[in-house]
Formats: C-alpha cells, sequence, structure tokens
C-alpha cells in the first residue's frame, strides 16, 4: 500500500477536461511567439485542453503565456519524465500533467504536488502499479506501436474502472477506431501541428485540422 492515494477528485477533474473535447493537441513549441496565436488557433477550432511539451527550451515560458493570454485554454504539460520536470511545470502554471510513462517517483510526486496526472503506461503491470497509488486514468503510449485498439478492448474486461487517452501514432483516418472503444476518453496526437503549417505560421491551417478533429467523435 501507499502512503497516500491519488485523490478520486483529480480522477473527476480529467474526467472534466477530456469531456471539453476528443481530441488532445500534443505541442512542441519551438518558439515562443508561436505560443499563443497556436494555442488561440486550437482554441478556436474546438480543441481548449492543450498538452505542451517540454521537449523545447520555449516549453515553460509557451505554458505560462498561454495559461496568462489564451481565454478558455487548458494548459497541461507533457513528457514530464522526473519530478523535477513535474515541478517546473507546475511552477509554470500547468492544470494537470501527461506523462510517458510511470515511475514510482511521478506516480507519489504527482500525489505530494497535489496536481492531476494522467500517467503513462504501456503494459497492464505498470498500469497496475499506478492503480496501486489510485491512479484511474491513463495515457496509452505509444499507442499504435503497442498493440493499438486491439490491446485496449482486451484490457477493458478485466479493468472496466480504467479509461485511456492513447496517444502516439493516432492520425485523423484512425483516431475513430480508438475514440468509438468504451475505455477511450479521449486521443491525443500531433497531428493538429505539421511542421509545414507551423513554419508557415498558418494559423489558419492548423484551426481548420483543429475543427475536423473537434467532429471526429460525435
Ligand atoms: O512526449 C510525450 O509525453 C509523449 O507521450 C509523446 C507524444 O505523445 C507522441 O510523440 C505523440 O505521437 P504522435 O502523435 O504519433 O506524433
Amino acid at each position: 500500500m501507499t502512503a497516500s492515494n491519488y485523490p478520486d477528485t483529480f480522477i473527476q477533474q480529467i474526467d472534466d477536461l477530456v469531456a471539453l473535447a476528443p481530441v488532445i493537441p500534443v505541442l512542441k513549441i519551438e518558439h515562443l511567439e508561436d505560443a499563443v496565436p497556436l494555442a488561440q488557433a486550437l482554441v478556436d477550432g474546438g480543441l481548449p485542453v492543450l498538452e505542451i511539451t517540454l521537449r523545447s527550451d520555449a516549453a515553460l515560458d509557451a505554458i505560462r503565456a498561454i495559461c496568462k493570454e489564451v481565454k478558455g485554454a487548458r494548459v497541461g504539460a507533457g513528457t514530464v519524465t522526473n519530478v523535477t520536470n513535474l515541478q517546473a511545470a507546475i511552477d509554470a502554471g500547468s492544470e494537470f500533467i501527461f506523462t510517458p510513462g510511470a515511475t514510482p517517483a511521478l506516480l507519489a510526486g504527482a500525489i505530494a504536488a497535489n496536481i492531476p496526472m494522467v500517467p503513462g503506461i504501456q503494459t497492464v503491470s505498470e498500469m497496475m502499479t499506478a492503480m496501486d497509488f489510485g491512479y484511474r486514468r491513463f495515457k496509452f503510449f505509444p499507442a499504435a506501436a503497442a498493440g493499438g485498439t486491439a490491446i485496449l478492448k482486451s484490457i477493458a474486461g478485466p479493468f472496466p474502472e480504467v479509461r485511456f487517452c492513447p496517444t502516439g501514432g493516432i492520425r485523423p483516418a484512425n483516431a475513430n477506431e480508438y475514440l468509438c472503444l468504451s475505455n477511450v476518453m479521449c486521443v491525443g496526437g500531433t497531428w493538429l501541428t505539421p511542421d509545414d503549417l507551423l513554419e508557415a505560421k498558418d494559423w489558419d491551417g492548423i484551426r481548420e485540422l483543429a475543427r475536423a478533429a473537434r467532429s471526429l467523435r460525435g
């Protein structure tokens, strides 16, 4: 048993967030000046829940800028891989945390820091370890490479209380195959921000990709 458990209220907060949109854009923001117009385009397109990955030098400042300037955006940090990153993401204003994997330090760290977290898992055993801490909402990463919809369907039987945000290899062509599963709460992906549109600062184009993604699931 763990000393303290992940609170049920955080599970509810995650459920409330994912109810806002079926897709969570996974963003790597290289240029700080792109942060606000990019986030605004995604919010305008109907995708308000954003995962800003800590994969660029600008990431933490991007989180700060979007939290301050983009009304309606719900900003979380992604690629959080250790408790140092976790604290930096919280200090920048992240409302929630996504991780690619689930270390005991991170699982305990989010509870200690009092922030909702969606840990990444790839196997049932990793998931069960996180469930011992009280977690019930997971990123399934890397979704396509780890078994795709087949593994999620198999997990639904023994673990009906668990819901997933599959991420990694999700595209418009296969997103609905995931979204129609009972244990999929949303999907994540980078397809909303293709390099060519980002380089061209084509915010209208990104808004249209978001609009299309918004209507993926009725
Ligand atoms: O960094 C993290 O925290 C991740 O989980 C990785 C991202 O989710 C994937 O890189 C998205 O994969 P694609 O949508 O296939 O490009």
